[in-house]
């Protein structure tokens, strides 16, 4: 199949994703896609939370001081910038933008903290620390974030969500877009986590198929869905009182501008909101397209931005092997299979074609296999998904349609089958990073193989090794030491 009409297709059907209707919703969304966050607020820490608020104006001046003070000493010596990964460009340098190292520094509220701790999380990470507190500073501060592939942009903008919520106010004023259902759900279910303590906060979600009767107020505080719903919900049906909104979260930015319709869709959005509404975007690249849209939807931003050479992350090693033919790379699959103990691993693949041939051959030989494609409905897909995140299946094999977000926990190898190309037939950069992400997720190892077979993908792979100035080194798949030596 020739790479155009495929690449096509495959986007295709990723735009049409979101506008599949009738889909039915199951388990998580409850029925009427309303879930409630919590159960278990106890009444000592709704006590500590007030005593927070009431905390007399001068001790806050003192530990803006105080936090000032501790950047500008971390400015002076460099740390911002070197040990923590991460360029903070800020609009105003005068900002009060601090980094803090424990969840206890971000002054979360009593709940939440118990919902970070409960999700056994110990320490912030990079992003969270450095992005915390801008989003959760007085006034709110706008916030366009990148951070690599799984170090915690979800958990870090949920927080800033449920940080942002009034309880008692019956109305929407989060809303969060994602670019897919998947991702919707996903990042649905770590607020459900976090806020498992925080019961009168609920949320709904704007996705497709979560029909409501004409006329319905929302009461849930937070919404999450893709932007053609959630579009729909604020000025079709009006659902939702965009001029009550507070918070607006667009994640996963590159995707959505890479997804027809979204960008237009999202700025729609975006216009309808208050001034005074906190814009956050997240993603995990920055090509100068992203930046130009995200300095559109975001008014006078503080910046978090990457080098380049730091967006691949050292935790993910990197090989290529040489092969002649797809069944020369299966065999080279069933090599890498054989000797090494992969827990999960993802297979992209170019075509669907290719996709179902390969996820055939691995059944034959024993494996136990997904197979995941875009012309699948959304709802057969996130089933899919789930029972992948469950361990039901070890290998999970998909075209682009799975390369983003999607956080699975065991994943210790991503193989590109197929090298990730864009239309033109040049390697596409964003792909690449967001396929090997799926692994080395929150700091694991992870191990990314790229199957070459032929002078062309050998190009792609150079000039991705190039772009991300990253060696990736050759691997013998017939020398059983040698892959061995890799995993160890
Ligand atoms: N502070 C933390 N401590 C421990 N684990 C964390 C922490 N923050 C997030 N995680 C976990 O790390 C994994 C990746 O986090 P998350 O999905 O938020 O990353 P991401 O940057 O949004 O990834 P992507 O770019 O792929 O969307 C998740 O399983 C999450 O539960």
């Amino acid at each position: 199949m020739a790479t155009d009409s495929w690449a096509q297709a495959v986007d295709e059907q990723e735009a049409a994703a979101d506008s599949i209707g009738g889909l039915t919703l199951k388990e998580k969304p409850e029925a009427n896609g309303t879930a409630a966050i919590a159960t278990d607020s106890s009444s000592a820490a709704a006590k500590s939370e007030v005593q927070e608020e009431k905390k007399p104006a001068d001790e806050d001046d003192k530990d803006d001081k105080a936090a000032q003070s501790l950047l500008n000493k971390l400015i002076r010596s460099n740390l911002v910038s070197n040990t923590n990964q991460v360029e903070v460009l800020q609009k105003d340098p005068n900002s009060p933008l601090y980094s803090v190292k424990s969840f206890e520094e971000l002054r979360l509220k009593p709940q939440l903290l118990n919902g970070v701790y409960g999700m056994g999380f110990n320490r912030p990470s990079k992003i969270q620390e450095t992005a915390l507190p801008m989003m959760l500073a007085e006034p709110p501060q706008n916030l366009i974030a990148q951070s690599q592939s799984g170090t915690g942009k979800t958990a870090a903008f949920v927080l800033a969500m449920l940080s942002h919520v009034e309880p008692n106010n019956k109305y929407p004023q989060c809303l969060c877009v994602s670019p897919t259902y998947e991702l919707a759900l996903q990042t649905g279910k770590v607020i459900e986590q976090m806020g498992k303590q925080y019961e009168e906060v609920k949320l709904v979600y704007a996705i497709r198929g979560n029909k409501l009767p004409r006329g319905t107020k929302l009461h849930e505080q937070i919404v999450i869905g893709t932007p053609g719903t959630m579009l729909d919900w604020c000025s079709k049906f009006k659902f939702i009182d965009p001029k009550k909104i507070k918070v607006f979260v667009l994640d996963e930015a590159d995707v959505m501008i890479a997804t027809q319709g979204h960008q237009d869709q999202s700025i729609r959005i975006q216009r309808m909101l208050p001034e005074n509404c906190q814009m956050l975007l997240f993603s995990a690249t920055f090509e100068e397209t992203v930046l130009n849209f995200a300095q559109r939807i975001v008014p006078e931003p503080n910046i978090i931005k990457l080098k380049r050479e730091e967006e691949t992350l050292d935790t993910i090693k990197q090989y290529y092997v040489l092969c002649n033919s797809r069944e020369e790379k299966f065999q080279a699959l069933c090599n890498i299979y054989g000797a090494i103990t992969i827990a999960q691993a993802m297979v992209f693949c170019h075509t669907r074609k290719t996709a179902g041939w390969l996820a055939g051959e691995l059944s034959r030989e024993g494996h136990q296999v997904a197979l995941l494609s875009g012309e699948m409905q959304v709802e057969q897909r996130a089933a899919v998904i789930d029972r992948f995140r469950n361990g039901k299946e070890k290998v999970l094999v998909t075209t682009n349609v799975c390369a983003r977000g999607i956080d699975v926990e065991q994943v210790s190898v991503v193989i590109n089958f197929d090298l990730p190309v864009d239309r033109d037939g040049n390697p596409d950069n964003e792909t690449y990073l967001h396929r090997i992400g799926r692994t080395g997720r929150f700091g694991k190892r992870g191990l990314a193989i790229n199957m070459v077979d032929s002078k062309s993908s050998m190009n792609i792979l150079n000039r991705i090794q190039e772009h991300f100035s990253k060696n990736i080194e050759k691997l013998d798949t017939d020398d059983l030491d040698e892959i061995e030596k890799i995993a160890s």
